[in-house]
């Protein structure tokens, strides 16, 4: 079992433009244009097939011509349609449109019928998406998704896919559903997030030759273990379950015990030394029969608990008991989580909000984790409003409450509240059950109470319980029927697989920044030895990885996978 190793930077549009003024004597538009027929070409069903091409009024238009170009050179039977007018189109895509029509191409305004398509490719709009899809370009999307249905053709979407908005994940409008996207200079955090992962397909890279880090900060970042890996610390030798921590789960009321208890059993099996569970029910059992390692106490009992961390909210209900013992929690000096029930007591409680920004202010860390509905509760607003901006919405939850917020759902959005934020790329729609948000509360905590910076116990929970769904589904336990406690066993197999730094590393940029974490001498020598001479300007990503390390959701073509030495250096995650 293997994740994601490598956490990529992600760019909003704005950050993007700025890459790109600074890039603006390098030809750009060539490169994301041949490194899209390149990948059309690995995809087009029939060599020499018949090619749909859909351009637009800005540059994305000029990316599509092109493509169309290289295409109709390496003797595909291309069909562009563009809406709009020549004369109106940006220097570089008219540039673009030039060379296409002096090749001899020609631009249709309307999609021909008659060819069997075997590839669609979507330039319509990019990053400048200003309004949603409307008009006659709404329904060249319509047509374009129908006749990819009907054609069974991949979808080739260049950039993003039309409709959606690449900084947030929103639909805007008729949105081009792709296969396949090969987004240029950088990750967008809209592909990852939100309505993104159903719409982008499988994800390819095309750096077009610029390190974009090196450029200007990233906005954003996916999350990939090596964020974490400096916590996955072999366990030495000399050690017992109090040396890693007292895990407590604060919930239970009447009927809605079974939450803690997944959660308690989440904590234990993400490797807490001892787990304690406070039930509120008091007819609750006085012992988990499925897992007598958990220890039951009143909530009373478990608050004057020698805890390391505790988690407040599964199944703990509304009522004024509840609300109390929340306010006592808060005052705890331990890295507190509020989930579930707890969030909903805090949208409301004026005290609470109070006695969780207090905690900011003597240095408690506090971890919020809200579904969009909860999310919406504690911003006052409503789930639209919080869906369609995601990570608008975490970053407000965590300086609103000045506490570390996690926006579960497609796509996790993973925010501090000094403005740093994270998504999340592993996950399945099979975690949409009961229970789920119960397992993640406890693995969570269990991380922390093993002594992980609330951060990184975050980043690392939130991928881990992500991975551990999709090694349940590739195991037939879902996508359809999926529990949550079925997840608990592959969190643990997933943590116990990551990588932690001291492992072998599968590329020679990465090696020489784990090596400067570990601060070990030797290992920055070793770093620098195998370095790429220039270092790889790729995603950083060299091709004399293996193909055998290569991340597992690598599922697009990697044929034209080329060092920074290559014209078109692109990678797939
Ligand atoms: N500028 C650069 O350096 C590069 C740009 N590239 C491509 O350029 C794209 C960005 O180009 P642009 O900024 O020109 O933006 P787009 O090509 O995404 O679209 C902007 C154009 O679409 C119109 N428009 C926006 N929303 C519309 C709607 N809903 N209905 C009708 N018209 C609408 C705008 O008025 C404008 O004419 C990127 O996504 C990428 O594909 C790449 O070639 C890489 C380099
Ligand atoms: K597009």
């Amino acid at each position: 079992m293997t994740t994601p190793i490598r956490s990529e930077p992600l760019y909003r549009a704005a950050d993007l433009r700025r890459i790109e003024a600074a890039a603006a004597a390098q030809p750009l538009m060539q490169r994301a244009g041949e490194a899209a027929a390149d990948l059309a070409t690995s995809l087009s069903r029939f060599e020499g097939g018949a090619v749909l091409i859909l351009a637009g009024p800005g540059n994305n238009g000029g990316d599509a011509f092109v493509a169309a170009r290289h295409l109709r050179q390496r003797g595909f039977a291309v069909s562009v349609v563009f809406l709009g007018e020549i004369s109106r189109l940006p220097e570089d895509a008219a540039a673009a449109y030039r060379d296409f029509d002096d090749d001899g191409g020609s631009a249709l305004e309307a999609i021909p019928s008659g060819p069997r398509w075997s590839l669609i490719v979507d330039g319509l709009f990019g990053i400048g998406l200003q309004r949603p899809v409307s008009g006659p370009f709404a329904a060249m999307v319509t047509a374009a998704n129908a006749l990819a249905l009907r054609h069974h053709c991949p979808l080739l979407a260049l950039d993003c896919p039309s409709g959606l908005d690449a900084d947030t994940g929103r639909r805007c409008g008729e949105t081009i559903r792709a296969s396949h996207t090969i987004t240029f200079i950088a990750g967008k955090p809209g592909l990852f997030t939100g309505d993104g992962p159903e719409y982008c397909g499988s994800i390819t890279h095309a750096a077009l030759d610029l390190h974009a880090e090196r450029l200007a900060p990233p906005s954003a970042r996916t999350i990939g273990s090596d964020l974490f890996a400096a916590w996955l610390r072999p366990r030495a030798k000399n050690t017992h379950k109090g040396s890693f921590g007292n895990a407590g789960v604060l919930g239970g009321a009447s009927s809605m015990v079974g939450a803690v208890f997944l959660a308690g059993r989440a904590a234990l099996k993400l490797g807490s030394g001892r787990v304690y569970l406070g039930l509120i029910d008091a007819r609750a059992p006085a012992l988990d029969p499925l897992q007598p390692e958990l220890m039951l106490r009143r909530p009373e009992a478990l608050l004057a608990t020698a805890l390391s961390a505790l988690a407040c909210g599964p199944g703990m209900g509304g009522s004024d008991e509840a609300c109390e013992l929340l306010l006592r929690a808060c005052a705890l000096e331990l890295p507190l989580l509020l989930d579930a029930d707890a969030l909903n007591m805090l949208a409301r409680e004026a005290r609470l909000q109070e006695a969780v920004r207090a905690r900011a202010h003597r240095g408690a860390v506090t971890l919020l984790t809200p579904h969009p509905t909860e999310a919406a509760r504690l911003l006052a607003g409503d789930t639209a409003q919080v869906q369609a901006d995601r990570a608008g919405a975490a970053l407000e939850l965590a300086s609103r409450y000045r506490a570390l917020a996690v926006l579960k759902g497609c796509g996790t959005i993973v925010a501090a509240p000094d403005g740093r934020w994270f998504v999340n790329t592993t996950g399945h729609p099979a975690l949409a059950t009961a229970g789920t948000g119960d397992v993640l509360s406890g693995m969570i905590v269990a991380l922390l109470a093993q002594g992980w910076p609330g951060l990184e116990a975050l980043l690392a929970a939130v991928h881990l319980h992500g991975a551990a769904a999709e090694e349940r589904v590739a195991s037939g336990c879902g996508p359809v029927g999926l529990t949550a406690g079925e997840i608990i066993d592959s969190a643990r197999l997933c943590l116990n697989h990551c990588p932690p730094v001291s492992q072998p590393l599968d590329c020679a940029w990465p090696l020489a920044r784990r090596a400067r974490l570990l601060r070990s001498a030797w290992l920055v020598r070793v770093a620098r030895r195998f370095a790429c001479t220039p270092p790889c300007s790729s995603w950083p990503r060299c091709s004399f990885l293996p193909r055998s390390t290569r991340p597992p959701n690598t599922s697009a073509p990697i044929s034209p996978y080329r060092c920074s030495s290559g014209r078109a250096t692109w990678c797939t995650w």
